[in-house]
């Protein structure tokens, strides 16, 4: 009998269909990253359409074929081994698992905000230590991620206990355990069980990540740079929006400055007056202040209009 961990599965868990047969297979995430991601691509026009708890939706999408949700501690193994081309995990599971694929793109979405995640060294508030480096040696460590947490206390020469954890973690220290490896986000869960983190020991963040084998192939690296594509023009046009107004030639020169803009504003030439229509991208955030302002310029019929996709 044998028991494989994801990262420990043997050679023969390989996919042999020939990657030209198929289209784009994906594995997308359950759990955490879920909502956010089909919330992306729905945006990004690639609906992934399902019913609850079902877990091999469809994207009506000429490029893509089968679709599947699983877990994103094991997506990386998946795609590394050409069950799908195409994957969405963190790229904490990249590194824990050790799995070999390219990343084409980082996502800038995580369970609660647009940012990233940090996979922290947290002991009890109340220790008095505040560095890794004073962990004393044997320490009990709990962790989801043994190999990164073993990576690290080797890299720092001090010998640890690293016992796997199936999760709330943070609940070990400090009856069961001396310290935890964890995620965190918002800081929340560490807080409110009365831990400090001591050291950060990596960033994570959403990544879109490939098959090597579909990479080197050009027509597969085609559609996954056109997945890619609509993908990023959706979290490109986040929290921004389009302004278009109309302003007098006289007025145009100091409006201009009093504008921020993606690269410069497009003007044109309204026909038969001596005014001009201008268009920009801006922040969402500074709309509030920026439309009364330009108004007071001399800017008329100011339009707000919300952008699905900006691909540059
Ligand atoms: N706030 C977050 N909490 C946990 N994981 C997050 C968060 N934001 C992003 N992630 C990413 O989601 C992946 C973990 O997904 P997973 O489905 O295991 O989430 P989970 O919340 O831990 O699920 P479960 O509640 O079943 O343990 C990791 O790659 C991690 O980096
Ligand atoms: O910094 P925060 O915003 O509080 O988020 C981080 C917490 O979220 C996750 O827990 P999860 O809900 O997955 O529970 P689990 O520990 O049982 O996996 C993660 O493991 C942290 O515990
Ligand atoms: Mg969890």
């Amino acid at each position: 009998m044998e028991i494989y961990t994801p990262w420990e599965y043997p050679l023969s868990f390989i996919s042999l269909r020939p990657i030209k047969e198929r289209m784009i297979d994906i594995a997308l995430p359950k759990g955490s990253l879920e909502e956010a991601t089909l919330t992306l691509f729905k945006e990004a026009d690639l609906e992934v359409r399902r019913t609850e708890r079902d877990y091999n939706p469809k994207i009506a999408d000429p490029r893509i074929g089968k679709v599947k949700i699983l877990r994103p501690q094991e997506i990386p193994i998946y795609v590394q081994n050409g069950y799908f081309d195409l994957g969405i995990s963190g790229q904490d599971w990249v590194k824990e698992t050790g799995a070999d694929v390219v990343e084409v793109a980082r996502l800038s979405y995580s369970k609660q905000s647009s940012g990233s995640v940090r996979i922290v060294l947290a002991v009890a508030e109340d220790w008095d230590i505040n560095s890794a480096r004073e962990i004393p040696p044997h320490s009990r460590i709990s962790t989801e991620y043994p190999r990164i947490t073993a990576e690290f206390f080797e890299n720092l020469g001090i010998p640890v206990e690293i016992f796997f954890s199936y999760g709330a973690t943070e609940a070990k220290v400090p009856d069961l355990m001396d310290a935890i490896v964890d995620l965190t986000e918002t800081g929340s869960t560490l807080r409110k069980n009365g831990l400090k983190i001591i050291d950060t020991l990596l960033e994570s963040y959403t990544v879109l990540i490939a098959n090597k084998n579909s990479w080197d192939d050009p027509q597969r690296r085609k559609e996954i740079e056109e997945i890619k594509t609509l993908l990023l023009g959706v979290i490109q046009a986040r929290g921004k929006v389009l302004l278009t107004m109309n302003v007098a030639e006289d007025k145009l020169d100091q409006l201009i400055e009093a504008l921020p803009s993606l690269k410069m504003p497009t003007i044109s030439k309204l026909y038969h007056t001596d005014y001009y229509a201008v268009e920009t991208v801006v922040d969402k955030r500074e709309v509030n202040i920026l439309i009364p302002k330009l108004k007071s310029l001399g800017a008329e019929d100011i339009l707000e209009v919300n952008i699905s996709k900006i691909v540059r």
